[in-house]
């Protein structure tokens, strides 16, 4: 049979996006996915995301790795499902949406869209890394030739080895541009491979800089391959709180696709 499907971007992160209200998909199918994903065999994304009906707030958000498995919040998934609901006329410029890490608050203003993040108690300060989660689990290391960094070899052995193993880490590595600047490249756990950004992940290297002085400031830029991001937050007793994750998140195209 075939489906319509509609592909997104934020800061160069893509997904696959379905409009799953009539619960036209089977969740269970991890192959479907991955093929879906598949930028050689399916339509190619980071990942897929289904938008479902929800009882009480504008609507839900599933989100599947592009090896197919159900994972845990992404940050700019969360902003191309609101860009989409807008495009499928289910909200107008606000939302409130549940998605599998809690309530996410989301504004459009342009194509800017601005995600409300979960707040973030437990951040772990180790030597060379801090390790947080913010709806993702997310590894952050400084890295002086960001540039030149091999990061699909070096984020593979971090997310593989210990403490994370086999459950795993997505992994940050980060340059200081100035106090309020910071370039980024991650490692995605479940694309196993680097992305052109991501949103858990530049959140955490927000928080990760702010916690270990490298900046003073309560909003800062993120400069990804994709495309640059902006995270603000404020600092309360136990961690940080009232964290938005802004950047762009577009439409790329629409099609139809047999499964
Ligand atoms: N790209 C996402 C993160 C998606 C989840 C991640 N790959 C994981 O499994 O932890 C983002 O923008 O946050």
């Amino acid at each position: 049979m075939t489906h319509t499907f509609y592909k997104y971007q934020g800061t160069g992160n893509d997904f696959v996006m379905i409009d799953n209200r009539q619960s036209i998909f089977n969740k269970k199918n991890t192959k479907l996915v991955a093929h879906l994903c598949d930028r050689r065999f399916g339509i190619g994304a980071d990942g897929l995301i289904l938008l479902e009906s929800h009882d009480t707030y504008d609507f839900k958000m599933v989100y599947f790795n592009a090896d197919g498995n159900e994972s845990s919040m992404c940050g700019n998934g969360g902003r191309c499902i609101t860009a989409f609901a807008k495009h499928l006329g289910i909200i107008q410029d606000k939302a409130v949406f549940e998605a599998i890490d809690g309530l996410h608050h989301a504004r459009i203003e342009g194509d800017l869209v601005h995600l409300q993040m979960q707040d973030v108690s437990d951040v772990q300060h180790h030597p060379g890394h801090v390790f947080l989660n913010t709806g993702s689990p997310h590894h952050v290391q400084m890295e002086q030739q960001l540039d030149v960094l091999d990061v699909k070899t070096q984020g593979a052995k971090i997310r593989y080895g210990q403490p994370y193993n086999s459950s795993g880490s997505n992994v940050n590595f980060v340059s200081k541009i100035s106090n309020d600047i910071f370039s980024v490249r991650t490692y995605e756990r479940g694309v196993e491979d680097e992305t052109l950004s991501c949103g858990t992940g530049v959140t955490a290297v927000a928080l990760a800089m702010n916690y270990t002085g490298e900046t003073n400031m309560n909003k800062v830029t993120l400069k990804t391959p994709g495309g640059d991001l902006k995270v603000s937050f404020e600092k309360s007793n136990d961690g940080y709180r009232n964290i938005w994750l802004i950047g762009p998140a577009l439409l790329v195209f629409k099609g139809t696709i047999s499964w």
